[in-house]
């Protein structure tokens, strides 16, 4: 079974003649952990972004869990996105006034299905945010903090929690790591793992440092999947 299915994908920005993205074919496995790499503006950010269903490629198929997100209007997309993906964005997202219990548990606010995954459990938004920070080393004083008031790296573990909070099947990590430092970073990487395993989620991960690439079951080079002369 498979998580993403890409086919003869082409995706330009408004203002572009030439393609960001021009990828024939692209699969990868349910479970499966992937580190995506490639020269800075060689269009990353931008793939992540289209199988998020944040932007529509011109044309190709983009499925992801068996649906067929080109298929899906912008608003279908976005509700498709808060029930099946967790984001961790290079920018965080976080808001700013509310405590990191809330921007965590604010992900099931948007999404009866990641609710009643927690419900069947029979665990409360606010209980398994604080399971995550916990785990993704924000400690127990922390919880109360507004995201205003953290670090960097603290605001990205913050991020990750919020991901993975009602388990969904695809995480989609644009640089979580950059803010932290070598030991921090595969220590965060085997939290993110462990969490991903524990709630059966496919990891597709981005990252400038090479060095982590051999913890992943596969490395990607966008540079070779992307036929765009731009790549
Ligand atoms: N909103 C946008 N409108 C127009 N062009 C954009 C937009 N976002 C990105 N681009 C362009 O698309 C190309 C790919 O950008 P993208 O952010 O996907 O690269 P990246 O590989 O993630 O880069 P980095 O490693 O620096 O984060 C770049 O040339 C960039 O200038």
């Amino acid at each position: 079974m498979n998580s993403i299915v890409v086919n003869g994908l082409r995706f330009h920005y408004p203002a572009q003649t030439e393609p960001t993205l021009d990828i024939g074919q692209l699969e990868i496995a349910r479970g499966e952990r992937v580190f995506l790499y490639g020269p800075s503006g060689s269009g990353k950010s931008t793939l992540l972004s289209v199988l998020a269903g944040i932007h529509r490629p011109q044309s190709g198929t983009v499925a992801i869990e068996d649906t067929d997100i080109t298929a899906l209007t912008a608003r279908q997309r976005d509700h498709f996105r808060a029930h099946h993906i967790g984001y961790i964005f290079q920018q965080f997202n976080l808001l700013p006034y509310l405590d990191c219990i809330h921007n965590v548990a604010l992900a099931c606010e948007f999404s009866n299905v990641r609710r009643q995954r927690l419900q069947q459990r029979n665990i409360s938004p606010e209980d398994e945010a604080a399971r995550l920070l916990n785990q993704l080393g924000i400690s127990h004083e922390m919880h109360s903090r507004r995201a205003s008031e953290l670090s960097v790296g603290q605001q990205q573990r913050v991020a990750a929690a919020r991901a993975l909070i009602g388990s969904p099947e695809l995480i989609i990590a644009d640089e979580p790591t950059s803010a932290l430092d070598a030991d921090s970073r595969l220590s965060f990487l085997k939290l993110l793992f462990a969490e991903c395993e524990r709630a059966g989620s496919t990891l597709l991960f981005v990252s400038h440092d090479a060095e982590l690439a051999s913890q992943f079951d596969r490395s990607l080079s966008l540079s070779a999947l992307n036929q765009s002369a731009e790549a």
